[in-house]
Order: structure tokens, then sequence, then C-alpha cells
């Protein structure tokens, strides 16, 4: 059986936010073995429901731990759309308050609790199908700028995102980065996504 992910439940209005990428672990339609996590911006937080498969077991019928934070840590990367910087984990500790059962669907909500520098402090929660809490995340995240992802990464694969994130203006977008610092200062013009 494969992760299918419920639709939002109706009655709210959330904003649909982009994928990481196709194929990313945590948000990735095209990825068979992924969480497909569908994240959405809700003020200043952001949330998503999760629901683990055969693909994520730990002990039989459960959650693996791994997988679990690799949820939340997905997730907590959604709530830079909220700081509107780019940033990438430096540091993840979950505390696993309960098992985690495959199949049944669990709501991850990510808020930042500060910002100071480079350094962002992202905190989540993840409850079961009752609203009981079963895992916590908290994060320091790091702010980089687009010139990470490029000397890192895939580049084609960074195109594509931007594209996305920018209605088609990626080349434009990538002419203004190259003359950019990796390490950025937030809320600095090459801080924000835009950069
Ligand atoms: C725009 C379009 C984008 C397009 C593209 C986007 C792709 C979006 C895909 C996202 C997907 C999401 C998925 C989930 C998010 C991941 O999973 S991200 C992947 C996992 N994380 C990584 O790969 C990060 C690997 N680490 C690194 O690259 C580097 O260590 C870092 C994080 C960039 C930092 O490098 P650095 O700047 O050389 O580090 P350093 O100078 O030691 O520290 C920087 C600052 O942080 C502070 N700091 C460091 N560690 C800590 C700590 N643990 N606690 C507190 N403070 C700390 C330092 O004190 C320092 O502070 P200041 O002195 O500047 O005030």
């Amino acid at each position: 059986m494969t992760a299918q992910q419920p639709d939002y439940p109706r009655g709210s209005a959330p904003a649909r936010l982009p994928l990481h990428s196709p194929r990313c672990m945590g948000c990735g339609p095209d990825n068979p073995a992924g969480l497909r996590m569908r994240a959405f911006r809700d003020g200043d937080e952001v949330n998503a429901d999760v629901v683990f498969d055969e693909h994520h077991v730990g002990a039989p019928g459960l959650a693996h731990g791994g997988a679990v934070a690799a949820a939340c840590d997905d997730l907590l990367g959604f709530a830079l759309f909220v700081a509107e910087t780019a940033a990438v984990t430096r540091s993840l500790s979950i505390e696993y308050l309960a098992p985690v059962p495959l199949h049944e669907t669990h709501r991850i909500t990510a808020r930042i609790q500060a910002q100071d520098a480079r350094r962002l402090n992202i905190a989540a929660t993840g409850a079961g199908p009752d609203g009981t809490v079963r895992f916590t995340a908290e994060a320091v995240f790091i702010v980089v700028s687009l010139q990470h992802f490029l000397r890192h990464g895939d580049p084609d694969g960074v195109w594509r995102l931007l594209d996305r994130l920018t209605d088609g203006n990626a080349d434009e977008a990538l002419r203004t980065a190259a003359e950019l610092p990796e390490h950025p200062q937030p809320g600095t013009e090459e801080g924000g996504w835009s950069s």
C-alpha cells in the first residue's frame, strides 16, 4: 500500500504550499517510497497530514522513528514560507511521546518560534486522529542563499523549483543570485525567497 495523503478538511481556507520537488521524500507525489505530504499555510502556521505506511515501518505496525523525523523535518522546512527565506536544517530534535501506528492520519503543525540573525528556531507537534500529541520536534534552521543549493545540489532541480516559485522567472532570479553570497543575512534583499 502507498501513502495517499487526505485532502485538507472542508470548511477551512488554508493556502496550499508548493512542493520542494516532485520526488522530495517528504512532499513529492512522484516518490513512491515518500511521505507525500501536502503542506498548507494557515496564518503563521504550516501544517500537513501524514499517514505512515509499509514503506515507513519500524516495529511491526508502527512508524519508524526516522520516518517520523523526516516528516517533521520536511514540514518544518515549509515554515520557511512564513519566514520568507531559504534555510536548511542544522539540528533537529524529536520527542517521541507515544507510538505512531501505521495507516492513521497524523496532523503535523509547525511554527517559527524565534529568529536571530541567520538562526531560526522552528517547532512542530504531531497529533493522532483524536488530537493527542504523539511527537514533537524542535529545530534550528540556518539561513542560506540560492548559492547553497546551486553549489551543493542539482542546479537543474533548483532551476525547476525556482521557476515554480517565481512564476516562470527562474532565469532572472538565478542571474541575480549568482552575484550573492552563500550566507546572506535574513531580512536583507539577498536573504529572501526572491534572491
Ligand atoms: C530561494 C529558493 C531556494 C531554492 C531551493 C530550495 C530547496 C528547498 C528544499 C528544502 C527541503 C526541505 C527539507 C527539510 C529541510 C532539510 O532537510 S535541509 C537538509 C539537511 N541540512 C543540511 O544539509 C545542512 C547542512 N549544513 C550546512 O550546509 C551548514 O552547516 C550550514 C547549516 C549552512 C551552516 O553553515 P555555516 O554558515 O558555515 O555554519 P556556522 O558559521 O557554523 O553557523 C552559522 C550560524 O548558525 C549558528 N548555529 C550553528 N549551529 C547551530 C545550532 N545547532 N544551534 C544554534 N545555532 C547554531 C552559528 O552560531 C552561526 O551563528 P552566527 O554566528 O552567524 O550568529
